[in-house]
């Protein structure tokens, strides 16, 4: 499958949401990566589903909610009826991950789980069936603009090698730190999704960086 490119708008310019998403809309980009941040589970406050409503409207794009705050399970449902496509939590957020998988899923929306650089991914192994995406954190959450996580790497291959022996549909996402640099080889890893936010929004022309992120590897045979 050909690998997809997520944008995250923590890297716009809040004050020209508007406008960002109609440049996200217009080009080659996959998903709208969203990052919800509540000033708990991470130390920041970001935005949330009054922002995912507004926006919703103006691309037809999957809304990829990565939601970064404590006790996610009380707030899916507004995610979903604000427009989520994907609401991925954190593992490390709720006690009770099948069941959240579960919920999420009852909405209509894809499941996800996301890992802070800290947790094996092997933790995931035994509910893997119910979870639709990953994704793996290259950063600490919580802030864009930050150095890629190297040990990330060996993260995605395990990952990858169980959802191939298992013959799996879960999607890999890699979120923190990521573009043209590293790409690559996170593709040859085994990541499906790249999530790109200063590489996009601090481009000088973001529609080509989203088109040379998607290139990437494209010249190989697999
Ligand atoms: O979830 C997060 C950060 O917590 C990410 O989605 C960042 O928004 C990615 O930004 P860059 O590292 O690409 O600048
Ligand atoms: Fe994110």
């Amino acid at each position: 499958m050909k690998h997809l490119i997520a944008p995250s708008i923590l890297a716009a310019d809040f004050a020209n949401m508007g406008r960002d998403i109609q440049m996200l809309h217009e080009s080659n980009a996959d998903w709208v990566h969203v990052d919800v941040m509540d000033g708990r589970f991470v130390p920041n406050i970001s935005f949330g589903f009054p922002v995912l409503k507004a926006i919703k409207p103006l691309t037809d794009k999957v809304m990829d909610c990565h939601l970064m705050i404590v006790e996610p399970e009380k707030y899916v449902e507004a995610f979903a009826a604000a427009g989520a496509d994907i609401i991925t939590i954190h593992y490390e957020a709720t006690n009770h991950l099948h069941r959240a998988m579960q919920q999420i899923k009852a909405t209509g929306a894809k499941a996800g789980v996301a890992l802070n650089p800290h947790t094996r991914v092997d933790l995931l192994f035994d509910i893997l069936e119910e979870i639709d995406l990953v994704c793996l954190m290259s950063v600490n959450p919580g802030f864009g603009g930050q150095k890629f996580i190297y040990s990330t790497l060996q993260k995605v291959r395990d990952l990858k090698a169980e959802i191939e022996r298992r013959n799996l549909t879960t999607k890999i996402e890699i979120d923190g730190g990521v573009g043209l640099q590293n790409a690559e080889v996170l593709l040859q890893a085994g990541a499906d999704v790249l999530v790109a936010g200063s590489a996009v929004f601090k481009a000088d022309n973001p529609k080509d960086m989203i088109d040379k992120l998607k290139q990437v590897g494209a010249e190989k045979v697999i």
